[in-house]
């Protein structure tokens, strides 16, 4: 482990060189991570086969509300983002990761910063480290965000900017056709209702990137702890190996996510806007010992001071679940519910008890509190 002395003090944010690792040390040590068994759910399982939708299926809407009322996750297929452009944008992601620790330090994330190299916030309420690196950047933002890096804006600066630009685009395509769907679902009507929406999440886009190193001792760590999406929703590209895994109660099990798809993941303010219809989904990201892995995630959400209540629709004749919050407020509640063990839904529910989200009562899953 190399500590290089301009690093921040924050032990989270200094520099673990996993390349020279030959063990997984201490500070990177999880308890309790297989106390609930592994089921496959690719395409062939039967009973945990995560849903998949198609945008192409005329009848597309009803399998959304049924993967996200049931699962708060899908595979997406006929999304129509070219497969050589997702290579494009792993080979990008790889070559940031490679670079040396001090340029990739250079932008490290500062304390409360959004934006930055280092590991995702939810890090910072674990005792524990992950075997990863992440980067947090936004796409309006992402030139000046890029040019921590690469002060030079060269040529490897020019070809990250471009390729994420270009999936960004075509990502808010995806965005427009998924949305439209959403609101078929949930019976909301008007295409301009519509179209305003996905303006004022392209305006908010977060995307965030992963590498997850190759691990001499896989099954002792963890890549990314389990959470889930505070926002809307959330795209994630998965390159072709294996790692994300999905929380499914009764019974507690994980479900590994088949590698190589463009994942939907419905996120807490989500939740929260369709009265509990569709469920956000726990889920984490273990790592292995011979392929090193990236993702990207690509959050969707409303403005930070934005106001997000049920909506009328969803609610019907029945009765709010959930207090109206902005996404800047959830997340204090969320890190208050991480240092107290508690759920962040919960604890802006407007029944306390009724509208547990992971469905049993109890308020989080293992390591969550160990
Ligand atoms: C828009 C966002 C969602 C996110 C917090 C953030 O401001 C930027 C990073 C995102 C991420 C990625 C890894 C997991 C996660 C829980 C985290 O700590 O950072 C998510 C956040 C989220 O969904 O709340
Ligand atoms: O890498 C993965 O599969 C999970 C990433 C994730 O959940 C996130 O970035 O929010
Ligand atoms: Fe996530």
């Amino acid at each position: 482990m190399s500590a290089p002395s301009q690093l921040s003090k924050d032990p989270h944010n200094n520099y673990f060189d996993f390349g020279a690792a030959r063990q997984v040390p201490e500070t990177h040590t999880w308890e309790g991570l297989y106390e609930h068994p592994l089921v496959d759910g690719g395409v062939g399982a039967v009973e945990d086969a995560v849903p998949v939708v198609d945008l192409r299926d005329p009848h597309a809407a009803e399998a959304v509300a049924r993967a996200s009322e049931q699962w708060g996750t899908f595979l997406l297929e006929g999304h129509g983002i070219p497969s050589e452009l997702l290579a494009r944008v792993e080979a990008r992601i790889v070559s940031v990761f490679a670079l040396p620790a001090s340029e990739k330090m250079r932008a490290a994330r500062q304390d409360g910063q959004s934006h930055g190299y280092g590991l995702p916030p939810i890090a910072s309420y674990f005792p524990k480290t992950t075997w990863s690196e992440g980067y947090t950047m936004s796409p309006a933002n992402l030139r000046a965000e890029l040019r921590k890096i690469w002060p030079d804006a060269g040529e490897d600066y020019r070809h990250f900017c471009d390729v994420m630009e270009e999936f960004h685009r075509q990502m808010l395509a995806v965005v427009d056709k998924l949305t439209v769907l959403f609101l078929a679902a949930l019976g909301v009507a008007g295409v301009e209702a519509g179209r305003k929406i996905v303006e004022t999440m392209s305006e908010t886009v977060t995307m965030h990137i992963n590498w997850y190193p190759k691990c001499p001792d896989p099954k002792r760590t963890l890549g990314l702890a389990t959470h889930t999406d505070s926002g809307f929703f959330t795209f994630l590209m998965q390159s072709h190996v294996s790692g994300l895994q999905l929380f499914r109660r009764e019974p507690d099990r994980w479900v590994g996510v088949p590698p190589g798809a463009l994942i939907v993941n419905i996120g807490d303010l989500f939740q929260i806007l369709t009265n509990g219809r569709f469920r956000s989904t726990y889920h984490r990201a273990i790592v292995n010992r011979d392929s090193t892995r990236v993702s990207v995630a690509y959050h969707l959400g409303p403005p930070a001071d934005a106001k997000v209540a049920p909506l009328r629709e969803a609610v019907g004749g029945g009765k709010p679940a959930y207090r109206t919050v902005t996404w800047r407020e959830y997340f204090l509640v969320r890190k208050e519910a991480f240092t107290t063990g508690g759920s962040a839904l919960q604890m802006v529910s407007l029944s306390p008890g009724d509208h547990d989200d992971d469905g049993d009562g109890a308020d989080q899953i293992s390591e969550i509190s160990s």
